[in-house]
C-alpha cells in the first residue's frame, strides 16, 4: 500500500508521496508489482496528465517515517480535475489495491464517494488545520533551511535569510489558500483558529482572470510583476497632497484600493499589468492587516505565512514582511516556509500507519 497524504483544497489538490528506499527482497511480492509501477510513475515523471505537476525542487530525501527511510515527493493538480485524476489513478492499477488513503481539506469530504466508486479507495479523513500544524513541525525539523525571512524587504536587493525556527512557540499561522485562516499556535497540540477572511488566493486569481483575461496563476503573477498598482489605487498623497502627518500616514500609502478606477480617464490609462498588481497588493495588504491585528491581540511576535498563494510570489512575501515590520515598529517578524502549500498533505501522511484500517472507524466523519 503506497504511503500518500492528500490535501484536497478549494483550488489545488496536494499529494505527498513517501518513496521507501529501504525495500527488502521479502517485500517484492505480487502486490509490490503494482506498487512498483506506481512508484516509478510518480517518481520518474514531473508532469501527470495535462495539469498535474511534481515540484521536484521541494523533494526531501533521507527522511525517516515510522522506521522507514525514503524520499518525500510533492505533487499538485487542480482540484477541478479530480475526476481525471481518479481515472489516471485507476489506469495505474490503484483500484486493485485495497487501500485507505489519508486525506484532508474540504475535498476529503466532498469527494469521498468518488474515491470509493472510481478507485475503490477509502479516505481516512483528518482535520486540515491539525494536519497543517503537524506538517509544519515535521518538515521544519527535517529540513534545516525550511524557515526564512526577507531581509530589507522594501529594497529591490532584498534577499531570503534562513530563520532558526527550532523554538517555534508561540506563533501566528496565516494559511493563505483559496481563503485565509489565521491560527494562534502555542504548542504542538495547542492552537485556536482566531480569524479568517474570504479575501484570499482564490480572490486574487478570480479577480485577475475577470479583470485582465489571464488564465492561470502563473500568468497573473507575471502580469503583476510588470504592473504599477499606484495607477489604480488612490494614495494618501492623492488625497492630502503629501503625508497625513498627524496620524503618521505616509503619502505613498494606499488610502483606497482601486480608488482611481471610478474616473473614466484613469480607467483608460491603466494596463492589465497595473490591474493585476493592484489586485495582488489589495489582497496582500488586507491579509497583512488582519495578521497584524491578530498578532497584536494575541501578543505573539512571530507570524508564519503559508499556503500556495505565496508560490512564485515574492511580491506578496516582501509586502507582508515590510508591512509587519513597518506597522509594528519592528516588533513583529514575518516568516515563510519553503514547502508553502504542502504542509496539510505532509501532516496527513504522518497519520498513516499499519493499523490505519483498524482506526478508520475512529476518525472524523
Ligand atoms: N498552479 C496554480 N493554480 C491555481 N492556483 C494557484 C497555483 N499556484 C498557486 N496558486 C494560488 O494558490 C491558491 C491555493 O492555495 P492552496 O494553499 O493550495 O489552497 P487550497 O487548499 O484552498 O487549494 C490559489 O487560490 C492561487 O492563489
Ligand atoms: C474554509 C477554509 C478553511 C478552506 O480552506 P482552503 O481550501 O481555502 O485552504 C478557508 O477557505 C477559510 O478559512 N476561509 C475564510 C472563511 C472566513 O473566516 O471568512
Amino acid at each position: 500500500m503506497p504511503w500518500f497524504g492528500m490535501d484536497i483544497g478549494g483550488t489545488l489538490t496536494k499529494l505527498v508521496y513517501f518513496e521507501p528506499k529501504d525495500i527488502t527482497p521479502g517485500e517484492l511480492d505480487q502486490e509490490a508489482r503494482i506498487l512498483r509501477n506506481i512508484r516509478r510513475y510518480l517518481t520518474k515523471n514531473s508532469a501527470y496528465g495535462k495539469t498535474g505537476h511534481r515540484d521536484s525542487h521541494l523533494q526531501m530525501d533521507d527522511v525517516v517515517i515510522r522506521g522507514r527511510r525514503g524520499s518525500l515527493h510533492f505533487i499538485r493538480f487542480p482540484t477541478s480535475e479530480m475526476l481525471s485524476f481518479l481515472k489516471l489513478a485507476k489506469s495505474k492499477g490503484m483500484a486493485q489495491l485495497v487501500t485507505t488513503v489519508c486525506a484532508t481539506g474540504g475535498g476529503a469530504f466532498k469527494f469521498e464517494e468518488d474515491f470509493r466508486q472510481h478507485v475503490n479507495m477509502k479516505l481516512a479523513k483528518f482535520d486540515e488545520l491539525d494536519a497543517l500544524i503537524k506538517g509544519i513541525l515535521f518538515t521544519e525539523t527535517h529540513n534545516k533551511c525550511e524557515c526564512y525571512f526577507w531581509e530589507n524587504a522594501n529594497e529591490i536587493s532584498s534577499t531570503k535569510k534562513k530563520f532558526d525556527f527550532s523554538q517555534p512557540y508561540p506563533f501566528i499561522l496565516v494559511n493563505v489558500g483559496s481563503g485565509v485562516s489565521v491560527l494562534a499556535v502555542r504548542g504542538p497540540d495547542n492552537y485556536k483558529r482566531i480569524s479568517g477572511t474570504s479575501l484570499g488566493g482564490g480572490t486574487f486569481l478570480g479577480l485577475c482572470c475577470l479583470l485582465t483575461g489571464c488564465e492561470t496563476f502563473e500568468e497573473a503573477i507575471q502580469l503583476a510583476t510588470k504592473g504599477d498598482h499606484k495607477k489604480v489605487d488612490k494614495l494618501v498623497k492623492d488625497i492630502y497632497g503629501g503625508d497625513y502627518e498627524r496620524f503618521g500616514l505616509p503619502g505613498e500609502l494606499v488610502a483606497s484600493s482601486f480608488g482611481q478606477m471610478h474616473l473614466q480617464e484613469r480607467r483608460q490609462s491603466v494596463s492589465k499589468e497595473d490591474l493585476a498588481h493592484a489586485i495582488l497588493v489589495t489582497i496582500t495588504n488586507n491579509i497583512g492587516s488582519i495578521a497584524r491585528m491578530c498578532a497584536s491581540n494575541e501578543k505573539i511576535e512571530k507570524v508564519v505565512f503559508v499556503g500556495n498563494f505565496l508560490r512564485v510570489n515574492p511580491i506578496s512575501m516582501k509586502l507582508l514582511a515590510y508591512a509587519m515590520d513597518y506597522w509594528s515598529k519592528g516588533t513583529l517578524k514575518a516568516l515563510f516556509l519553503e514547502h508553502e502549500g504542502y504542509f496539510g498533505a505532509v501532516g496527513c501522511l504522518l497519520q498513516f500507519n499499519g493499523e490505519l484500517h483498524a482506526q478508520v472507524g475512529d476518525l472524523l466523519t
